[in-house]
């Protein structure tokens, strides 16, 4: 698992006069599962397809399995790539399909059709699908089809782009559960670029984010999710508070104290700041599901918010408030898991609680 696969050093690409990305340095490990995330138009399928042999980096240089990639097609590398729309072969069979890289190495039959056969039991396909056309398939099935394609000459790499955007909620859950089995069975190092954030976190051993073709975050979910580069990506990642707050320094640490409101000032261990948070004002990243409606006092450490219910969703497996309050100029966005057991009523008078202790410390700065 430690061993890079991917070595990606100071990559950039211009199209024209436009520059898609700047300075991409990356290390995939072998058998890593990477996801790629970031807005439309930050540089996410550009620099899959640079990596597959697609489009060829302005500068910088790429190394798979330690060899230098530059003068190396896509179709000489030990990376294979799947679409989000599909790139199935409309008029061959899911066999021709599935076999067609298998062909072109010049494999065997006995053991192209062997392989062509695995390939179908590990995507859960029935072998009578091998005779049939892709447009006689399922969204779902042809999109098992297009993978089945790309893993059958065992790739080292697995590069995914938004494979499961184009279909729907029940079939994308599912095939994200396969491809996270896919994934642990056959030790592929897979990058998937993905705009479905939950997605990313559900799948990937590390999360890269980018923003206008530079990486600004890359790290394990949960450092995304808790641990934010900055205002920007804490946003992109989940729904999210942002409570502006004075910071002093203090000999214990910093110390800080909500704008507006009169609460006891709080201290932040050194785990709790971002880097990029400095001078007397900042931002406390509060995740909805760090707050609680208060039915009693607040325990020790405690920051209360006065405010009333604006509005509420029932999620199913959780219920989301929406909190008018003094202390921000946005509704606080505070969930509880379950059903609305309490029946708190829109416009109802509430008292926020949360542990400023347990919150992150942004910059103040967008
Ligand atoms: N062949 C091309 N010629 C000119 N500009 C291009 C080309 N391919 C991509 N771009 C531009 O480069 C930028 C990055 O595009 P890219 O497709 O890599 O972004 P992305 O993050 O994958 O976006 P999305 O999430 O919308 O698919 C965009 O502004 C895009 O318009």
């Amino acid at each position: 698992m430690s061993q890079p696969i991917i070595d990606s050093r100071s990559i950039s690409k211009n199209y024209g006069s436009f520059r898609a990305l700047t300075d991409i340095s990356l290390t995939i490990r072998k058998g890593e599962f990477i996801a790629l995330v970031g807005p439309s138009g930050c540089g996410k399928t550009s620099f899959l397809k640079i990596l597959a042999g697609f489009e060829q980096a302005s500068s910088g240089e790429l190394f798979i399995e330690d060899r230098e990639m530059s003068d190396v097609p896509a179709a000489a590398r030990p990376t294979r790539m799947v679409f989000q729309k599909l790139a199935l072969f409309p008029h061959k069979t899911v066999e021709e399909n599935i076999s067609f890289p298998l062909r072109i190495a010049k494999v065997p039959a006995a053991e192209r059709a062997e392989r062509v056969r695995g390939m179908m039991d590990l995507m859960h396909l029935r072998h009578e699908y091998l005779t049939h056309y892709p447009a006689q398939l399922s969204g779902g099935e042809q999109q098992r089809v297009a993978l089945a394609r790309a893993l059958v000459s065992r790739p080292g790499v697995l590069l995914l782009d938004e494979p499961m955007s184009a279909l729907d909620a029940k079939l994308k859950k599912s095939l994200q559960a396969e491809l996270k089995k896919l994934h642990r069975e056959l030790g592929t190092s897979f990058v998937l670029v993905t705009h479905d954030l939950e997605e990313a976190m559900m799948l990937a051993d590390r999360i890269c984010v980018m923003v206008g073709g530079r990486i600004v975050q890359l790290g394990v979910p949960l450092d995304i999710y808790r641990r934010p580069a900055n205002r920007f990506v804490a946003g992109f990642i989940g729904e999210t508070n942002f409570l502006p707050v004075s910071v002093a320094s203090t000999a214990d640490g910093l110390s800080v104290r909500p704008l507006r409101g009169d609460q006891t000032a709080a201290l932040l261990g050194a785990d709790r700041v971002s880097p990029e948070a400095h001078g007397d004002a900042g931002l406390l990243l509060i995740r909805p599901e760090d707050g609680e409606i208060l039915s009693g006092a607040p325990s020790p450490g405690m920051w209360t918010i006065a405010g009333t219910v604006d509005e509420k969703f029932t999620k199913g497996s959780s219920t989301q408030y929406r909190i008018r309050t003094e202390a921000l100029d946005v509704p606080f966005v505070l969930e509880s898991s379950g059903f609305d057991t309490a029946h708190i009523p829109v416009g109802a008078p509430v008292s926020v609680g949360f542990h400023p202790a347990k919150s992150y410390l942004l910059g103040d700065r967008p």
